[in-house]
C-alpha cells in the first residue's frame, strides 16, 4: 500500500485525533449466566437482561466475557488470518472478490467514498447464500453467493467454518437477551434468521500506515445488520462515537472478550429504542492490526420494519418497510468502488 494516495485521505473534520480518549464507559458484561447451561437462577438472567438493555440504550456497544466461544477456535482463526495476509498480493488476488460474488479478498473497500487503509477476506456463513440478482424492486430473480477456498493456509475453510458456528451461537443468545430487554419474547427475532441467513465473517488486516492522522482503517460508519460480534487484537484502534457527547472514544482491547454492537436492523425493529452507533478504526504507523467481525444478517426476503409490539398510535412506526436483500445488494455494490452518490442508509426509509 506504499505512500498515502489521495483516495485514502479523510476530509478535515473526519480525521482522527492521535491523542486518544480511552473508554472506561463501555460496559463489560459477564455472560456466565447464559454460557453455563446449569445455571437455573432466574435473577442472574434478569440482571443480565438489564445490563444488556442499558448498554444497548446508552452506548449501542458493549463487550462480553465468559461468552462460551472456545479460545482455541479464536486463536486458530487469528493465526490463519495472519498467515493468509502475509502472502504476496498475487497469491491473495487468486481469491479476489468479483462482481458475481462479493466474497474473498479485496483491498479497495471504500467507506463513504473514501478508501479504507485495509485489506479484507470475506466469507459467508452459509454457502451458498441466496440473494437478489439486482436491487431493482421489480426484479425478483434470485442468485447465490459462494465462498472462495484459499489453498493457503491449510484448512483455512474448516477453521473459519468452525469458528463461525460458535460465534453464530453467541449471536443468537445475545439476540434472545436483547429481545427480552425490549419486553419481547426471547425468540422473537429467530424467524428472520432461522433459514437462509445472509451473515458473513470478515477478516480485517490494517497494515501500518505512514499517515495515521490522515487516513482511517475503516471510515466512520454504522453496521447495517442486526448484531456485530467483533474480535479485535491487542493493538487497539476501534473508536466509538459516545452517545452522551458525540466524542470519539477508543475501545480498549480486553483479552479474550468480544465487542458487540447493535446494527441498523435492531434500530429499525426497535423503532429507535436502540440505536446503531457510528464507529471507525484508526491505523498506526508502527503496528499492523487484525480484527474479525461477524455480521449477523437475516434472510434476503426479510421485510424490515418496526415490530408491531413496539409501535402503537402514540408511537407510530418511524420507518417505511424495506427489503433486506435489495438493501444489501445495493450496499455491497457501493462499497466496492468509489461512487459520486451517498450509499443507501436506513434514514432513507425514515418517516419524516
Ligand atoms: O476493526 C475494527 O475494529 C472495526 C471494524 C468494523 O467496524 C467493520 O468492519 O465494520
Ligand atoms: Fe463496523
Amino acid at each position: 500500500m506504499g505512500e498515502v494516495d489521495p483516495a485514502f485521505i479523510q476530509d478535515l473534520e473526519h480525521r482522527p485525533k492521535l491523542s486518544i480518549i480511552q473508554a472506561e464507559g463501555i460496559p463489560i458484561i459477564d455472560l456466565s449466566p447464559i454460557s453455563n447451561h446449569t445455571v437455573s437462577d432466574p435473577s442472574s438472567i434478569e440482571n443480565l437482561v438489564k445490563q444488556i438493555g442499558s448498554a444497548c440504550k446508552e452506548w449501542g456497544f458493549f463487550q462480553v466475557t465468559n461468552h462460551g466461544v472456545p479460545l482455541t477456535l479464536r486463536q486458530n482463526i487469528e493465526k490463519a488470518s495472519r498467515l493468509f495476509f502475509a502472502q504476496n498480493l498475487e497469491e491473495k488476488r487468486k481469491v479476489s472478490r468479483d462482481e458475481s460474488s462479493p466474497n474473498g479478498y479485496y483491498d479497495t473497500e471504500h467507506t463513504k467514498n473514501i478508501r479504507d487503509w485495509k485489506e479484507v477476506f470475506d466469507f459467508q456463513a452459509k454457502d451458498p447464500t441466496f440473494i437478489p440478482v439486482t436491487f431493482d424492486e421489480h426484479d425478483d430473480r434470485v442468485t447465490h453467493w459462494t465462498n472462495h477456498s484459499p489453498q493457503y493456509p491449510p484448512n483455512f475453510r474448516d477453521i473459519i467454518e468452525e469458528y463461525v458456528q460458535e460465534v453464530e451461537k453467541l449471536s443468537f443468545k445475545l439476540l434472545e437477551i436483547i429481545a427480552l430487554s425490549l419486553g419481547l419474547e426471547a425468540k422473537r427475532f429467530e424467524e428472520f434468521f432461522i433459514k437462509d441467513q445472509t451473515s458473513f465473517i470478515r477478516l480485517n488486516h490494517y497494515p501500518p500506515c505512514p499517515s495515521p492522522h490522515l487516513a482511517l482503517g475503516v471510515g466512520r460508519h454504522k453496521d447495517i445488520g442486526a448484531l456485530t460480534i467483533l474480535a479485535q487484537d491487542d493493538v487497539g484502534g476501534l473508536e466509538v462515537k459516545r452517545k452522551a457527547d458525540q466524542e470519539w472514544i477508543r475501545v480498549k482491547p480486553t483479552p479474550g472478550a468480544y465487542i458487540i454492537n447493535v446494527g441498523d436492523l435492531i434500530q429499525v425493529w426497535s423503532n429507535d429504542l436502540y440505536e446503531s452507533v457510528e464507529h471507525r478504526a484508526m491505523v498506526n504507523s508502527e503496528k499492523e492490526r487484525f480484527s474479525i467481525p461477524f455480521f449477523l444478517f437475516p434472510a434476503h426476503y426479510t421485510e424490515v420494519k418496526p415490530l408491531e409490539e413496539l409501535t402503537n398510535d402514540q408511537n407510530p412506526a418511524k420507518y417505511r418497510p424495506y427489503n433486506w436483500g435489495k438493501f444489501l445488494v445495493r450496499r455491497k455494490g457501493s462499497n466496492f468502488k468509489k461512487l459520486n452518490v451517498e450509499n443507501i442508509q436506513i434514514y432513507h426509509y425514515k418517516i419524516a
